[in-house]
């Protein structure tokens, strides 16, 4: 479980996070919702060590992980992805997962003059095990593709694959659906799913979209000017008053209610 106790981030004199608490559990799906400007992105960069936070802690299992650098926490499973994918435009698409797990052998030059051998196997392990990522996500058919040529849904699903080349725990998920058309969108709500189900993946995951939020999440977090507005069960959520206030205003929340779920999902003002 991820805990963040009385987190603050100021830029300056602005609290874009402004005394957040919270709980991630492990091996659930949680989402985190709020109008534009809200504080998301901040606190999963705060969370992911992108950010030192000005003021609280962060908590992993127990561990106090305030501070750590990005890749500290990626050797402890926890890892983010952001809302624009990056990917290593020129390599293959199965060279892209092949890059991701650090301290590889063949990294060191004196290891390439004495351990050839070591090499070769660490690589025959990396291909095998990234040729199953490709399987599992679908993306088999564009393996030696470079990974530049990619639309931009099959780079996020490229970047939920790096995110398995590692043994993750617990993963933050930025507006992985921006931008992706309805039949990616599908396959990447099923393989956030499948990863959690089948491998205990802890997932955080920032989308705007409403219905891919209720689709997948166990529940939901609100944040509304750098502090939690609500929790609760995706159906509770959208029907929450304060909530439809924070997005639309008061005087829209009736049309809201009576429109359902979708409204939310639209971008707020
Ligand atoms: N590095 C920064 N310096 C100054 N202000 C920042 C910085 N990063 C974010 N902010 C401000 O903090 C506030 C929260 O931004 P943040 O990106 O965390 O919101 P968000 O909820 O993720 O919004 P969105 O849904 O639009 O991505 C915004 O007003 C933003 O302008």
């Amino acid at each position: 479980m991820i805990i963040c106790h009385d987190v603050h981030k100021h830029f300056g004199g602005f609290h874009a996070v402004d005394g957040v608490s919270l709980e991630i559990p492990a091996g659930k799906i949680t989402g985190l919702i709020g109008p534009n400007g809200a504080g998301k992105s901040t606190l999963f960069n705060v969370i992911a060590g992108l950010y030192p936070p000005t003021s609280g802690r962060v908590t992993m299992g127990g561990e106090d992980i305030t501070g750590l650098p990005p890749h500290e926490l990626f050797a402890k499973g926890l890892l983010r992805t952001f809302q624009i994918a990056r990917e290593f435009s020129s390599m293959s698409v199965l060279e892209n997962l092949m890059m991701v797990p650090g301290n590889q052998i063949g990294e060191s030059l004196w290891s390439t003059w004495t351990n050839r051998s070591g090499i070769a196997r660490e690589e025959e392990r990396l291909r095998a095990k990234a040729e199953d990522v490709l399987e599992f996500l679908t993306l088999t058919h564009l393996r030696d593709e470079r990974a530049g040529t990619m639309s931009g849904g099959q780079k996020k699903l490229l970047e939920l694959g790096r995110t398995m080349m590692v043994d993750a725990r617990a993963v933050f998920l930025d507006e992985v659906g921006a931008g992706v058309n309805r039949t990616l969108l599908k396959t990447i709500g099923d393989a956030i799913v499948r990863l959690n189900k089948e491998r205990g993946y802890t997932f955080c995951v920032v989308e705007h979209d409403m219905d891919f939020i209720a689709r997948l999440c166990d529940s939901v977090i609100v944040m509304a000017e750098g502090k939690v507005l609500a929790r609760g069960a995706p159906a509770e959520i959208i029907r929450n008053e304060q909530v439809i206030e924070a997005y639309l205003g008061t005087g829209l929340k009736n049309r809201v209610v009576a429109a359902g779920p979708a409204v939310l999902g639209a971008t707020a003002p």
